[in-house]
């Protein structure tokens, strides 16, 4: 019998990779990543050049569609294989990444009498500018009791759907008028390789506050943030929402020409980055955090019973496996905060000495920073470069290093840097306990873990447990294939479930990161240091880090 494939298409916060992976062994056979070529817009529009405000954050949906132009077909063309051997495709994306479209399903800064108009654009899921109707919708919804608040630790996010819907319509009513729908940009990729609107459970789930039986907030609720939010649930973000697993469709015969595959290829409904990583890693049962470590950090976890608890994202049934309750939590920068030190605040020093090494920058500060011992800096660093979205949900909050002296070191505070999303983590991951969700192994995958084994080896002894770490590289473009065989179904030599493509396909290395007690020692004590520094600023101590905000954005 002839081999079959499946190709997993994985959108990242730069880039979207492809990876063509054969279903019955899950070798990964041919990868492709493309750049999107207008990047994240964070600065000016393109075209217009019109300046963005702070906080902002948006995408081009064209260079979506460009990596299915180039990386679909460069992965079968670098394979080498027949499209008719592809029996599905998947994908997963960040989220919430959401635009608005017209009555077509066009995006609406696609139409050459919107494009002037930033909120017409796709706000990637940092745009981090709706806070205040964030803080509006979370301060009603308290007063109110509304039941869906617990399920999303007390707070929902500026980054989600709601708070993003909502400061297009404060801010361009008119964008909103036009809006037929808002989608997130995972759905509209499928959309545009099937031709059928489909939400996918996922992200509506954990980014439009849509549960299974109650479905959206309610008109009421919706209605009195803002008498034209009523009825954004049955208008804007109408249509059906299949679960995790379900064929959307299949692709087109336009789609599959850009492509390279066969028309009628199964498409699977959209998936969350760091959702499709779970099963990718083969964690398809409760008490397994699987870290997706990356530009940020996500936190998921699979429970069978539902809990409501200070830290969790949100926790939504069925949301990451079928059949469990799933959980997210996470940090909204880890990677991010990295390169901001490499790129904005390492010496010039650093940067030519790395140079003269022939290593990249990371590298440097990494095998500097591991020869010295944890504590030994005098360093403490909050993990708050983006924000806060996990124990305090707050986008208002800011960094802070203390400790540093005239000796102070650029491997010292990259270090700190690493060590604070360390204890990050383990806030989280103490906020899952105290809730009543174990947590009994780590897993990490993403970008992060096979790229820096010091801060690997930091989490181990801060979190005090051992890590298994993915074996693939490519983590969520691997999950994202395994829902398109899924989509596939045994019938079309795919499986019919994903606990089957997990079997199969999933994969983590050999080796782990075990804690080394003497230093776990040294980290509880930082630990609660960090813990003070944390509430002290995160929880009213001191509101230094909004007046900062306040003052920065001209507020009195
Ligand atoms: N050696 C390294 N050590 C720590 N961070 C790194 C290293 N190399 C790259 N990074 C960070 O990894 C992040 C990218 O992670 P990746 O998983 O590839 O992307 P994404 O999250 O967008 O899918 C960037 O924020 C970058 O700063
Ligand atoms: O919010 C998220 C998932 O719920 C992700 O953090 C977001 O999608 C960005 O992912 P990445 O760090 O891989 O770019």
């Amino acid at each position: 019998m002839k081999r079959r494939y499946a190709i997993g298409v994985d959108y990242g916060t730069e880039s979207g990779r492809a990876l063509l992976v054969d279903i019955s062994t899950g070798e990964e056979v041919a990868t492709h990543v493309t750049r999107y070529p207008h990047g994240v817009i964070d600065e000016k529009l393109p075209g217009t050049g019109a300046k963005l405000g702070h906080d902002w954050a948006l995408q081009h949906p064209d260079d979506y569609l460009e990596v299915l132009r180039r990386s679909v077909p460069a992965v079968v063309k670098e394979a080498g294989i027949d499209p008719e051997q592809v029996v599905g495709v998947g994908i997963d994306f960040t989220a919430c990444t959401m635009m608005p479209l017209d009555e077509a399903g066009t995006p609406l800064c696609m139409r050459e009498e919107w494009r002037d108009n930033p909120h017409s654009w796709v706000k990637l899921w940092k745009h981090h500018a709706a806070q205040d109707e964030a803080t509006r919708i979370n301060e009603l919804a308290l007063e109110r009791g509304e039941a869906f608040l617990p399920r999303y630790g007390g707070k929902l996010s500026s980054e989600w759907m709601l708070a993003k819907a909502w400061q297009i319509l404060n801010e361009a009513p008119e964008v909103y008028e036009r809006a037929d729908t808002f989608m997130e940009a995972a759905d509209w990729v499928v959309m545009q390789m099937t031709g059928r609107l489909v939400r996918n459970s996922c992200t509506a789930g954990y980014k439009a506050v849509w549960h299974k039986r109650d479905g959206f907030p309610s008109a009421d609720f919706l209605g009195a943030l803002d008498p034209k939010l009523a009825s954004l649930a049955e208008t804007k973000l109408r249509g059906p929402i299949e679960a995790l697993g379900s064929k959307a469709g299949e692709l087109s015969e336009s789609m599959a020409r850009l492509m390279g595959l066969r028309a009628g290829t199964a498409v699977a409904v959209g998936n969350i980055d760091a959702h499709a990583m779970v099963p990718a890693v083969g964690v398809v049962t409760p008490g397994k955090l699987v870290m997706a470590m990356g530009t940020s950090t996500c936190h998921l976890l699979l429970s069978d019973r539902e809990v409501h608890a200070e830290g969790i994202c949100g926790v939504v049934e069925d949301g990451i496996v079928p059949g469990y309750y799933g959980y997210e939590a996470g940090q909204s920068a880890v990677g991010d905060i990295f390169a901001w030190y490499v790129e904005e605040a390492a010496p010039a020093y650093v940067k030519e000495l790395a140079a003269e090494e022939g290593v990249s920058v990371h590298e440097w500060l990494e095998r500097r920073a591991a020869a010295a011992k944890p504590g030994e800096s005098g360093l403490l660093a909050l993990d708050w470069w983006n924000g806060n979205r996990s124990v305090l949900m707050d986008a208002d909050l800011s960094g802070v290093v203390v400790g540093m002296t005239l000796q102070t070191k650029p491997e010292e505070i990259y270090r700190a840097l690493l060590e604070a999303t360390a204890f990050g983590t383990r806030a989280i991951i103490e906020a899952f306990e105290r809730g009543g969700v174990a947590v009994d192994e780590l897993y990490a995958c993403g970008g992060l873990p096979q790229r820096n084994r010091l801060l690997m080896q930091i989490y181990a002894d801060a979190t005090g447990r051992e890590i298994r770490i993915a074996d693939s590289t490519q983590t969520a473009a691997l999950g994202a294939a395994m829902f398109g065989a899924v989509a596939a179904g045994a019938e079309a030599g795919g499986f019919d479930s994903v606990v089957e493509a997990a079997e199969r396909m999933a994969r983590v290395r050999e080796e782990t990161f075990k804690p080394i007690p003497e230093n776990s020692a040294v980290y509880d004590r930082l630990y609660k240091e960090y813990r003070e520094l944390h509430d002290y600023f995160g929880r009213g101590g001191n509101d230094v880090m909004k007046r900062l905000k306040a003052i920065k954005r001209g507020q009195s």
